[in-house]
């Protein structure tokens, strides 16, 4: 008899692995470094102890710890919130859109048909520029989901994107610099937006209220953010609310235009 003959896999069962692990490896990278890896550990520390007293029969205890683990689904939405969001965000919006992503098969289930491109040239051009003169910027590009709620928080626009607008929106003495500039296709659609602040505590210390509100947004929905530091000129650029990483302009400007085709 062989040792695993009792063992049945089958392509369901593959199949399961997979997704479990593609679960938690999204649970874990929605929670790292953030406080609910301590709550998720704690979690993880009581199941194990419940666990335990099922397996010895403990009957009182393992009724207690069995109860507020059936309570604690509930209490786990309330907590996760922001993690739940974030984690049906990043499936819904990023990893399966693309050029070949699943959802492009799929056209009816994309609530904009937004055809025409956004003039990413112009808008790293403009930040290059403003990086040098030290002027504070902070863009939204929205993708599939509405920005409307943060539109109506500033000065409703209609102007094609463009070099020279957006170094002179964002120029010191301008009446519209303040805030966050909404674009959508290839028009600015709102100026002196304010966008929701990121509450998240991994964000390092150094980076002040521009860059959590470009976070903050990306959290919410599936925009993405650039912008660039009065302080020090440096250009970040965010997507479902973490700084993106690029070493040159040329790939900044590459990693947009994919994160929006
Ligand atoms: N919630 C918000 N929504 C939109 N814009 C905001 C928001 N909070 C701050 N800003 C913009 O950011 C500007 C500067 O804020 P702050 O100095 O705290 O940012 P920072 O991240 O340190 O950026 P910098 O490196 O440019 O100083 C504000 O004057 C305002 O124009």
């Amino acid at each position: 008899m062989e040792l695993f003959d009792f063992v049945e896999i089958k392509v369901v069962d593959i199949i399961d692995i997979f997704l479990v692990a593609f679960l938690f490896y999204y649970v874990y990278k929605l929670v790292k470094g953030t406080v609910a890896i301590n709550i998720l550990m704690g979690i993880v520390v009581i199941y194990i102890i419940y666990w335990l007293t099922e397996a010895l029969n403990m009957r009182i205890l393992s009724n207690i710890l069995g109860n507020f683990i059936g309570a604690g689904f509930f209490a786990l939405l309330v907590v996760f919130q922001q993690e739940i969001r974030k984690f049906l965000l990043m499936v819904g919006s990023t990893n399966f859109r693309g050029k070949n992503g699943l959802l492009k098969h799929f056209s009816f289930m994309r609530q904009d048909t937004t055809t025409v491109e956004t003039n990413v040239d112009a808008i790293i051009s403009a930040c290059e520029k403003m990086s040098m003169s030290r002027t504070g910027a902070l863009i939204v590009i929205e993708r599939n989901n509405s920005l409307e709620f943060v539109k109506h928080t500033g000065d409703y626009m209609d102007i094609e994107v463009n070099q020279p607008i957006l170094e002179s929106i964002f120029y010191k003495n301008s009446t519209l610099h303040d805030g966050a500039i909404i674009i959508e296709g290839n028009r600015i659609v709102a100026t002196r937006a304010i966008l929701p602040v990121s509450n998240e505590r991994n964000i390092p210390l150094r980076f002040g209220l521009r860059h959590r509100a470009a976070i903050g947004v990306t959290e919410k929905t599936d925009a993405v953010s650039i912008v660039v530091s009065e302080e020090n000129g440096q250009i970040s650029y965010m997507k479902n609310g973490e700084f993106v990483l690029f070493e040159t302009l040329e790939n900044l400007k590459n990693q947009i235009l994919e994160d929006l085709s």
